[in-house]
């Protein structure tokens, strides 16, 4: 049985331990939160789950999941590479920060380990990964979110959001931009920066539309390898509006990918 290390449980969180409770070779073995939430999430798991804010307290583990946002990717994820864990993570835009991302290298170096970011809410990462080896020369991301996704981020900032009549493009910049001002929203525009042509090229912009009700990523890219368009309209899982159920779901099929003797790669 795979031990698990769940660090967050939020929505994605959530939606991933319920899902593994039926699984035959992975369970979440121990719940990583912020100092002080230990109680309030042993109460939702039960007594019997380790449920800790420091990572002295923890069993032994063969994997960690992580889905605790930015601060939390920063906060643990490099210790946990160190310490020798391999670690499948959402907050792909965290590696947006230079200084994060080489703290991580060095990290998985030093612990002999790996960290997998999953495809989360975009698909056609398989693709456009492969054509980064024949050479890309156009990348775009386009994410589309009802008012109520954007709502605690900067865009309420330069929108009157409750007031939106039309769909407005408030954010047109580089994956690094968007990844590093919108870390609860763009971090599949991290995602496909890391596939395709990184975060400086690959050019991001940002919706609000309050005529839809599901998030909508689109992607563009060209390269030698000929033309590709990718959309997708993703559902909101219920206990957060920003978050795509994808998301969690694409966690959940990594794990159960560990445990297959067949892999779609
Ligand atoms: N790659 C992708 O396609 C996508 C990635 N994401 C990423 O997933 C993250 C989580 O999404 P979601 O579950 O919907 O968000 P939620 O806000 O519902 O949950 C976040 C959870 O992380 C916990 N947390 C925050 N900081 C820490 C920390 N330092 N240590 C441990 N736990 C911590 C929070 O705890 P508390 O309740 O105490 O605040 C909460 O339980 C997003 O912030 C985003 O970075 C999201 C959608 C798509
Ligand atoms: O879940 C989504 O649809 C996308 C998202 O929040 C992100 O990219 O961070």
């Amino acid at each position: 049985m795979q031990q698990i290390l769940l660090i967050g449980f939020g929505a994605i969180g959530q939606y991933v331990h319920q899902a593994l409770q039926i699984s035959e070779h992975s369970r979440i073995a121990a719940v990583l939160c912020r100092p002080g939430r230990e109680a309030a999430v042993r109460e939702a798991l039960g007594e019997s789950m380790v449920c800790v804010s420091d990572l002295s307290k923890l069993p032994p583990l063969d994997l960690a999941i992580e889905c605790a946002g930015h601060a939390g990717f920063a906060q643990h994820v490099p210790a946990l590479l160190h310490w020798g864990l391999d670690v499948l993570a959402v907050s792909s835009g965290a590696l947006a920060a230079r200084d994060l991302a080489s703290q991580v290298e060095q990290a998985s170096t030093m612990g002999q380990s790996h960290l997998a970011l999953v495809s989360g809410a975009i698909g056609g990462m398989d693709a456009l990964s492969a054509a980064s080896i024949g050479g890309l020369n156009r990348v775009v991301y386009r994410g589309r979110k009802p008012v109520q996704g954007w709502r605690g981020s900067p865009a309420e900032k330069l929108l009157v959001l409750d007031e939106l009549s039309t769909a407005t493009t408030f954010f047109t910049g580089s994956a690094r931009e968007a990844a590093l001002q919108y870390p609860k929203n763009a971090n599949v525009a991290a995602t496909i920066a890391l596939a395709g042509i990184g975060f400086d090229k690959t050019t991001v912009e940002l919706i609000a539309d309050p005529d839809i009700t599901a998030n909508r990523h689109e992607i563009e890219a060209q390269g030698v390898f000929g033309k590709l368009q990718f959309s997708i309209e993703g559902e909101a899982l219920p206990g957060n509006p920003r978050s795509s159920a994808l998301t969690a779901m694409s966690l959940v099929k990594a794990v159960e990918k560990r445990g297959s003797s067949l892999r779609l790669v």
